[in-house]
Protein backbone atom coordinates (compact mmCIF):
# COMPACT_ATOMS: atom_id res chain seq x y z
CA UNK A 1 0.00 0.00 0.00
CA UNK A 2 1.17 3.75 -0.90
CA UNK A 3 1.89 6.05 2.53
CA UNK A 4 0.82 9.07 2.70
CA UNK A 5 3.11 11.20 1.28
CA UNK A 6 3.06 15.40 2.40
CA UNK A 7 5.94 17.61 0.63
CA UNK A 8 5.88 20.52 3.05
CA UNK A 9 7.10 24.40 2.45
CA UNK A 10 5.54 24.51 -0.86
CA UNK A 11 5.81 28.43 -2.40
CA UNK A 12 5.71 28.14 -5.78
CA UNK A 13 3.14 27.05 -8.39
CA UNK A 14 5.57 24.58 -9.91
CA UNK A 15 6.28 22.81 -7.29
CA UNK A 16 2.76 22.54 -5.73
CA UNK A 17 1.66 20.95 -9.47
CA UNK A 18 4.46 18.64 -9.43
CA UNK A 19 3.98 17.53 -5.93
CA UNK A 20 0.57 16.77 -6.80
CA UNK A 21 1.30 15.22 -9.96
CA UNK A 22 3.09 12.96 -8.50
CA UNK A 23 0.95 11.78 -6.11
CA UNK A 24 1.22 13.89 -2.90
CA UNK A 25 -1.55 13.51 -0.74
CA UNK A 26 -0.86 16.51 1.73
CA UNK A 27 0.47 19.84 0.82
CA UNK A 28 2.26 22.07 3.61
CA UNK A 29 2.42 25.67 4.09
CA UNK A 30 4.07 26.83 6.83
CA UNK A 31 3.67 30.52 8.66
CA UNK A 32 6.30 30.91 10.65
CA UNK A 33 8.27 34.27 10.05
CA UNK A 34 11.75 32.66 10.59
CA UNK A 35 11.41 30.34 8.21
CA UNK A 36 12.93 30.19 4.62
CA UNK A 37 9.53 28.64 3.86
CA UNK A 38 7.78 31.62 5.56
CA UNK A 39 4.65 32.27 3.07
CA UNK A 40 2.48 35.25 3.11
CA UNK A 41 -1.61 33.53 3.70
CA UNK A 42 -2.68 34.85 0.85
CA UNK A 43 -0.77 33.72 -1.75
CA UNK A 44 -0.68 30.20 0.49
CA UNK A 45 -4.15 30.53 -0.57
CA UNK A 46 -3.83 30.84 -4.08
CA UNK A 47 -1.29 28.32 -4.62
CA UNK A 48 -3.33 25.67 -2.58
CA UNK A 49 -6.22 26.65 -5.00
CA UNK A 50 -4.05 24.91 -7.30
CA UNK A 51 -4.32 21.87 -5.33
CA UNK A 52 -7.70 22.03 -3.99
CA UNK A 53 -9.64 18.83 -3.73
CA UNK A 54 -6.76 16.66 -5.25
CA UNK A 55 -3.71 16.79 -1.85
CA UNK A 56 -5.24 17.91 1.46
CA UNK A 57 -3.41 21.43 2.59
CA UNK A 58 -2.26 21.65 5.54
CA UNK A 59 -1.06 25.10 7.64
CA UNK A 60 2.01 24.53 9.81
CA UNK A 61 2.01 26.96 12.31
CA UNK A 62 4.00 26.90 15.86
CA UNK A 63 2.31 28.40 19.02
CA UNK A 64 0.17 30.36 16.81
CA UNK A 65 -2.42 33.17 18.16
CA UNK A 66 -5.72 33.13 17.42
CA UNK A 67 -5.61 36.58 15.30
CA UNK A 68 -2.91 35.10 12.97
CA UNK A 69 -4.95 31.39 12.96
CA UNK A 70 -8.08 33.61 11.84
CA UNK A 71 -6.40 35.12 9.26
CA UNK A 72 -4.46 31.84 7.72
CA UNK A 73 -7.41 29.92 8.59
CA UNK A 74 -9.28 32.55 6.42
CA UNK A 75 -6.78 33.02 3.55
CA UNK A 76 -5.29 29.77 3.00
CA UNK A 77 -8.64 27.04 3.74
CA UNK A 78 -6.73 24.68 5.21
CA UNK A 79 -7.89 21.09 5.31
CA UNK A 80 -5.66 20.54 8.24
CA UNK A 81 -4.10 22.16 11.06
CA UNK A 82 -0.10 21.43 11.88
CA UNK A 83 0.52 22.41 15.29
CA UNK A 84 4.54 21.99 15.32
CA UNK A 85 5.05 24.15 18.60
CA UNK A 86 4.37 23.07 22.61
CA UNK A 87 1.00 23.73 22.34
CA UNK A 88 -0.76 21.52 25.33
CA UNK A 89 -3.92 19.19 24.82
CA UNK A 90 -5.95 21.75 25.92
CA UNK A 91 -5.09 24.22 23.09
CA UNK A 92 -5.30 21.18 20.28
CA UNK A 93 -9.11 20.62 21.83
CA UNK A 94 -9.91 24.74 21.73
CA UNK A 95 -8.60 25.11 18.14
CA UNK A 96 -10.04 21.89 16.89
CA UNK A 97 -13.77 23.30 18.05
CA UNK A 98 -12.85 27.14 16.95
CA UNK A 99 -11.97 25.88 13.15
CA UNK A 100 -13.92 22.44 13.27
CA UNK A 101 -10.77 21.09 11.55
CA UNK A 102 -8.38 18.00 12.31
CA UNK A 103 -4.78 18.45 13.75
CA UNK A 104 -1.38 16.82 13.20
CA UNK A 105 0.40 17.43 16.22
CA UNK A 106 4.02 17.32 16.03
CA UNK A 107 6.78 16.13 18.35
CA UNK A 108 10.68 16.17 18.34
CA UNK A 109 12.16 12.61 18.95
CA UNK A 110 15.73 12.10 20.14
CA UNK A 111 14.85 8.59 22.57
CA UNK A 112 12.40 6.70 23.42
CA UNK A 113 11.19 8.94 26.77
CA UNK A 114 10.36 11.54 23.44
CA UNK A 115 7.44 9.67 22.37
CA UNK A 116 5.99 8.89 26.11
CA UNK A 117 4.73 12.42 25.19
CA UNK A 118 1.91 11.85 23.01
CA UNK A 119 0.13 9.77 25.64
CA UNK A 120 -1.92 12.77 26.89
CA UNK A 121 -2.61 13.29 23.14
CA UNK A 122 -4.11 10.18 22.36
CA UNK A 123 -7.63 10.79 21.04
CA UNK A 124 -7.34 14.38 20.80
CA UNK A 125 -4.96 14.92 18.02
CA UNK A 126 -6.31 13.77 14.81
CA UNK A 127 -2.67 12.39 13.66
CA UNK A 128 1.11 12.46 15.37
CA UNK A 129 3.81 14.03 13.36
CA UNK A 130 7.72 12.85 14.89
CA UNK A 131 10.37 14.56 13.99
CA UNK A 132 13.91 15.13 15.01
CA UNK A 133 14.64 17.68 17.35
CA UNK A 134 16.56 20.96 15.99
CA UNK A 135 20.09 20.68 15.80
CA UNK A 136 21.68 23.32 18.21
CA UNK A 137 21.51 26.80 17.14
CA UNK A 138 18.51 25.87 14.64
CA UNK A 139 15.73 28.44 15.20
CA UNK A 140 13.13 25.83 13.47
CA UNK A 141 11.49 23.73 15.06
CA UNK A 142 11.34 22.22 11.61
CA UNK A 143 12.33 21.76 8.24
CA UNK A 144 16.09 21.51 9.53
CA UNK A 145 17.06 18.06 7.11
CA UNK A 146 17.96 15.85 10.35
CA UNK A 147 16.33 12.31 11.05
CA UNK A 148 16.29 10.71 14.66
CA UNK A 149 16.63 6.95 15.02
CA UNK A 150 13.46 5.70 13.19
CA UNK A 151 13.87 2.33 15.06
CA UNK A 152 12.22 4.08 17.96
CA UNK A 153 8.64 3.53 16.44
CA UNK A 154 8.81 0.03 15.93
CA UNK A 155 7.70 0.16 19.93
CA UNK A 156 4.73 2.41 19.11
CA UNK A 157 1.12 1.08 19.63
CA UNK A 158 0.18 0.05 16.21
CA UNK A 159 -3.21 2.09 16.36
CA UNK A 160 -1.22 5.47 16.76
CA UNK A 161 -1.61 7.20 13.15
CA UNK A 162 1.86 8.75 12.93
CA UNK A 163 3.43 10.55 9.24
CA UNK A 164 7.15 10.31 9.71
CA UNK A 165 9.33 13.77 9.01
CA UNK A 166 13.08 14.45 9.38
CA UNK A 167 15.88 14.37 7.19
CA UNK A 168 13.76 11.91 4.54
CA UNK A 169 15.28 12.09 1.24
CA UNK A 170 15.38 10.23 -2.12
CA UNK A 171 17.98 8.07 -0.39
CA UNK A 172 16.95 7.49 2.84
CA UNK A 173 13.28 6.76 2.19
CA UNK A 174 13.10 3.27 1.49
CA UNK A 175 14.73 2.24 4.44
CA UNK A 176 12.75 4.84 6.79
CA UNK A 177 9.88 2.70 5.45
CA UNK A 178 11.20 -0.87 5.45
CA UNK A 179 12.13 -0.11 9.10
CA UNK A 180 8.75 1.61 10.58
CA UNK A 181 6.11 0.62 8.17
CA UNK A 182 4.95 4.20 8.14
CA UNK A 183 1.81 4.96 7.30
CA UNK A 184 2.25 8.44 6.04
CA UNK A 185 5.81 10.49 5.50
CA UNK A 186 6.55 14.12 5.25
CA UNK A 187 9.88 16.01 3.11
CA UNK A 188 10.41 19.22 3.10
CA UNK A 189 14.44 19.90 3.25
CA UNK A 190 15.01 16.71 1.09
CA UNK A 191 13.43 18.02 -2.09
CA UNK A 192 15.51 21.09 -2.15
CA UNK A 193 18.05 22.90 -4.15
CA UNK A 194 18.27 25.20 -1.23
CA UNK A 195 17.05 26.31 1.56
CA UNK A 196 13.11 27.34 0.59
CA UNK A 197 13.52 26.81 -2.85
CA UNK A 198 11.43 23.44 -3.75
CA UNK A 199 12.96 21.44 -6.97
CA UNK A 200 10.52 19.35 -9.02
CA UNK A 201 13.54 16.95 -10.31
CA UNK A 202 14.19 16.27 -6.53
CA UNK A 203 10.07 16.10 -6.12
CA UNK A 204 10.59 13.55 -9.10
CA UNK A 205 13.42 11.37 -7.56
CA UNK A 206 11.82 11.41 -4.17
CA UNK A 207 8.14 9.40 -5.52
CA UNK A 208 10.39 7.34 -7.65
CA UNK A 209 11.94 6.05 -4.53
CA UNK A 210 9.06 5.94 -2.66
CA UNK A 211 7.44 3.74 -5.18
CA UNK A 212 10.15 1.74 -5.64
CA UNK A 213 9.93 1.41 -1.57
CA UNK A 214 6.83 0.04 -2.40
CA UNK A 215 7.92 -2.39 -4.73
CA UNK A 216 10.74 -3.89 -3.06
CA UNK A 217 9.04 -4.01 0.63
CA UNK A 218 5.15 -3.93 0.98
CA UNK A 219 3.74 -1.93 3.45
CA UNK A 220 1.32 -3.18 5.88
CA UNK A 221 -0.54 -0.45 6.01
CA UNK A 222 -3.59 1.18 4.65
CA UNK A 223 -3.55 4.08 2.33
O1 LIG B 1 9.93 23.66 7.45
C1 LIG B 1 10.02 24.64 8.20
O2 LIG B 1 10.73 25.63 7.90
C2 LIG B 1 9.27 24.66 9.49
C3 LIG B 1 9.37 25.78 10.29
C4 LIG B 1 8.68 25.83 11.48
C5 LIG B 1 7.90 24.77 11.89
C6 LIG B 1 7.77 23.66 11.09
C7 LIG B 1 8.45 23.58 9.89
N1 LIG B 1 8.35 22.44 9.10
C8 LIG B 1 7.42 21.42 9.40
C9 LIG B 1 7.42 20.21 8.57
O3 LIG B 1 6.40 19.54 8.54
C10 LIG B 1 8.67 19.75 7.86
O4 LIG B 1 8.29 19.10 6.70
C11 LIG B 1 9.38 18.77 8.78
O5 LIG B 1 9.91 19.45 9.87
C12 LIG B 1 10.52 18.01 8.04
O6 LIG B 1 11.45 18.88 7.50
P1 LIG B 1 12.76 18.27 6.81
O7 LIG B 1 13.60 17.62 7.86
O8 LIG B 1 13.42 19.46 6.22
O9 LIG B 1 12.31 17.29 5.76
Amino acid sequence: MKPDVKICGLKSEEAVDRAVARGATHIGFIFFPKSPRNIEPALAGELADRARGRAKIVAVTVDADTDDLDEIVDQLKPDILQLHGSESPERVLTLKALYGLPVIKAFSVRDAGDLQRIDPYIGIADRFLFDAKPPRGSDLPGGNGVSFDWRLLQSLDGSIDYMLSGGLDKDNVGSALALTKARAIDVSSGVESAPGVKDAGMIDAFFDAVEKAGVNQPLSMES
